[in-house]
């Protein structure tokens, strides 16, 4: 009983391992190679019967008419011209004549692409190709049926085939010969826009330019020439995709075995005659899998920033002192309502057209890489560049197997190889799966301010501080929020691009915020950088009360600007706090909409920004002083929309403190002298390999960018603040509240015997409205905050105000209009 269920198991087992050979012979790279093998050459097989049909058919076609393949099989007697035989002549005569036409000849090239695919040497998508054969036999036998069917109707070919023939007589019956040829361009439109990328860019251009554009070297086969490939490469349109065949036969990189047998197929295909083993690899390598990217520049808005951002609500009503009417939201663009915002052909335009890729350079750089990566034994399976405006991308796959920290150490070595400075390796490229080597171009380009300013991107962005800083490396206008940042810290070498960076910044802001809507507080110890901007001090720039000028360059002042900057902070947030409102957008949204009161002490908030140039001598000078009030800023004013920007040229661990750094989240690092400045900054390696002028590492958390800043020169600068200055302004700068110091600002200072010409009205018009209020004063006598200041002083010595209490309106001491007429009369 035993023995016989052993042997049933037995017999189980055998037959077990005899199915699992044959699903394993089924499932096994041989047979699917041989299939693929028969395929391809059924085929070629049915390719040569249709050639050979084109020549011998009209000779065949009356023996193989209506008579089944079987029946002509059997027909001893018979006799074709057909070089492959009965067979072919049956199989030539239904698919072109029954079928699609001279077109049906992709019918054999699809078989031959079904059977490469088995064989694993063809990775074209299938359905691509199955879409693109449908197609072609669909539109070219009716365009073929139309054309040539009426141009040659004698002929034994039927040139569109029974399907092309009948589709066109219905389509002629329906929509008339016009309507066909409508149909067969919209087919040859579609074809090509769905295979080629940039057909889209390239029609329109057509169809503007109308300029003729060799198209012939995009659609070359394999068969052409080496010459011609040469030129291909040469061409740097033609360059960013392989054509659609190219692409159809591209060989898959698979395991190694196949790899080895790859190539030899390119051995025999004779590319590369005369070059040693090495080279022979590379550059087959590099010939399927080179694909070099030149992203587009973007395009710009047509029309200027000023017919597009000067559209203004309509003028609302005064509203009365003491009480809100609601009548329409309050606009607060309305007091410079017919301000307009500079245009964009202030700025310089550095070129013009596309730019010129130097595909030598590239093949060169890529040729180079390869070398150096096998010199050290690393192979790669692919690899693609995409060029930036300074510097090329490229993106490199290596063999499964092949650590990456390996290729990260040869950093210099490549560095070496290419010759070249500010090369850095990205290993791995987040998100992508690649390895990416930066190689700066030989010819930078300069990208100017016009183009990002210009650009539909910057145009149409919404953001609240809207930066345009530069370009990527894929040629992508970079724009930031400054309010997200919310601070940002900015170090390079000297003459790295920092001054223009910051200007760049300032450009920006300039050309999206209304002056009622932003307020700049340029801090300059050089003296020299942000004196340009002093004409637009009465629209954009605030300053210190009593102060003369608004760019700083005092290291004293510094310290009470930003003493000041955080009064105003403390004021901000007490404003908020009564609001009920958590930041300043929803503040202003809430003032904007009348529901806070100004006489209460409320008013429409403009974002600050604080540009701090050479942050590094005001540390070296000043010290704690200047630090804390920054550290105090940086931590908290986000939420009353206080923002700062600063640069040093040394970043230094003295001058960038942990404090500091742990506020400003955001860094913009130029290139800097050494990996120690880099790690200061950026937290690690990478702004010592930068290349300088604009070239920069912009960081926000983990996120590290290259970018190409945007270059405005000292004259664009200066158009756009005459621009800017020549228009009606307010009457002074913003005001920053002025900070209690120890001598000088207690009431006690005010001389009471220099009275203001005012006093006595604003002294009434207090005691009236009992609200000891400055925007009051300043509204009623429309006079700036300083001098509204210095009244609410003077009425505070005279005793007929109370001190300040932050925002709050002051107490009123005079309760009515005749005790305050005997006080005006003892100070006579
Ligand atoms: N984005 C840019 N594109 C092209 N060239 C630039 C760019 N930025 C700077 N440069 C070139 O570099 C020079 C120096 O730039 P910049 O004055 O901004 O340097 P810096 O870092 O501020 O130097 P310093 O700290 O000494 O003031 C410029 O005059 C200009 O020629």
């Amino acid at each position: 009983m035993v023995k016989a269920r052993k042997n049933i198991k037995k017999k189980r087992s055998v037959s077990r391992k005899k199915n699992s050979h044959w699903l394993a012979f089924f499932k096994s790279e041989r047979l699917h190679f041989l299939l693929g093998v028969i395929i391809a050459f059924t085929g070629i097989f049915i390719f040569l019967s249709m050639i050979s049909f084109l020549f011998t058919g009209a000779a065949d076609q009356s023996k193989v008419l209506n008579r089944s393949f079987v029946e002509l099989v059997n027909d001893k007697n018979l006799q074709v011209e057909n070089w492959t035989g009965v067979g072919g002549a049956f199989i030539a005569e239904r698919l072109i004549n029954g079928g699609f036409g001279i077109f049906s000849i992709l019918i054999p090239f699809f078989i031959a692409y079904i059977g490469l695919r088995l064989m694993k040497v063809s990775n074209f998508s299938f359905f691509n190709v199955l879409f693109f054969t449908a197609l072609g036999l669909i539109g070219g036998s009716i365009a073929s049926a139309f054309v040539l069917g009426k141009l040659f109707p004698d002929s034994h070919i039927n040139w569109g085939g029974s399907h092309g023939v009948r589709i066109e007589q219905l389509l002629e019956s329906s929509i008339g010969w016009p309507g066909v040829i409508l149909v067969i361009l919209l087919f040859i439109i579609v074809f090509r826009v769905l295979i080629r990328k940039n057909s889209v860019q390239e029609i329109r251009q057509t169809l503007v330019n109308d300029k003729p554009k060799s198209d012939e070297a995009e659609e070359g086969t394999p068969d052409e020439p080496e010459i011609n490939k040469v030129a291909e490469e040469t061409e740097p349109e033609t360059e960013q995709k392989p054509s659609f065949l190219k692409r159809l036969f591209r060989r898959k990189r698979r395991s190694d075995e196949d790899d080895e047998e790859e190539r030899e197929n390119e051995q025999e295909s004779g590319a590369t005659d005369n070059v040693t083993m090495q080279n022979r690899e590379s550059l087959s390598t590099d010939k399927n899998d080179f694909e070099v990217v030149v992203p587009k520049d973007e395009e710009p808005v047509i029309g200027t920033p000023a017919q597009v951002f000067t559209a203004f609500r309509p003028d609302t009503e005064v509203v009365d002192e003491g009480r809100i009417e609601i009548l329409e939201d309050y606009d607060p663009r309305k007091d410079l309502s017919a301000f307009r915002f500079p245009t964009t052909d202030l700025l310089k335009t550095y070129h013009t057209g596309n730019r010129e890729v130097n595909m030598q350079e590239q093949n060169e750089n890529k040729d180079k890489i390869i070398h150096t990566l096998r010199n050290y034994g690393i192979e790669i399976t692919s690899i693609k560049a995409t060029v930036g405006p300074t510097v090329t991308l490229y993106e490199i796959v290596p063999q499964a197997g092949v650590r990456i920290s390996r290729i990260r150490n040869l950093e210099d070595d490549i560095a070496l190889s290419l010759s070249a400075l500010g090369i850095r390796i990205i290993a791995p490229m987040p998100g992508k799966g690649t390895i990416g080597i930066e190689v700066p171009n030989k010819d930078p380009q300069i990208v100017s301010m016009h183009s990002v300013i210009s650009s539909k991107k910057f145009q149409e962005c919404t953001y609240d501080l809207p930066v345009a800083l530069g370009k990527t490396i894929t040629n992508e206008v970079f724009i930031f929020d400054l309010t997200k940042m919310p601070h940002l810290l900015v170090a390079g070498a000297t003459g790295q691009g920092k001054s223009v960076g910051l200007n760049a910044i300032i450009t920006s802001l300039l050309y999206k915020k209304h002056p009622a809507e932003m307020k700049l507080v340029l801090i300059d110890p050089k003296m020299v950088e942000f004196n340009i901007y002093s004409i637009i001090e009465r629209h954009y720039l605030a300053k210190l009360p009593d102060e003369e000028k608004a760019i700083i360059t005092d290291v004293t002042k510094v310290t009470q600007t930003l003493n000041s900057l955080t009064k105003e902070m403390d004021d901000r947030y007490e404003l908020l706090m009564r609001a009920h409102v958590r930041t300043i957008k929803e503040y202003n949204e809430k003032f904007v909409k009348r529901r806070l009161n100004p006489n209460n002490g409320h008013r429409y908030m403009p974002y600050i920004v604080v540009v701090i140039d050479e942050f590094g001598d005001l540390i070296m000078t000043a010290g704690k002083e200047i630090e804390m009030p920054i550290a105090r800023i940086a931590q908290k004013a986000r939420a009353v929309g206080i923002h700062m920007v600063i640069a040093t040229q040394r970043p230094t661990t003295n001058i960038i403190t942990g404090t500091i750094k742990a506020n400003f989240p955001a860094r913009m690092a130029f290139r800097v002298t050494s990996q120690i400045d880099s790690r200061t900054i950026l937290d690690m390696n990478g702004a010592n390999q930068l290349t300088g002028r604009g070239d920069l590492l912009f960081s926000q958390g983990n996120n590290l960018i290259r970018i190409q800043c945007a270059f405005v020169d000292t004259p664009e600068i200066d158009e756009i603040a005459r621009y800017i200055g020549s228009q009606r302004g307010y009457e002074t700068a913003y005001a920053l509240p002025e900070v209690l110091t120890d001598e000088g600002d207690k009431p006690g200072a005010v001389d009471l015997n220099e009275r203001d010409t005012l006093f006595e009205e604003a002294a009434r018009l207090i005691v009236i409205h009992q609200q000891g209020s400055t925007s009051l004063i300043q509204r009623k006598f429309s006079i700036g905050y300083n001098r509204a200041g210095r009244l609410m002083d003077q009425l505070e010595a005279a005793g007929i105000v109370g001190p300040a209490q932050g925002s709050k309106p002051r107490d009123v001491y005079i309760s009515d209009e005749y005790s305050l007429e005997k006080l005006l009369d003892s100070l006579r």
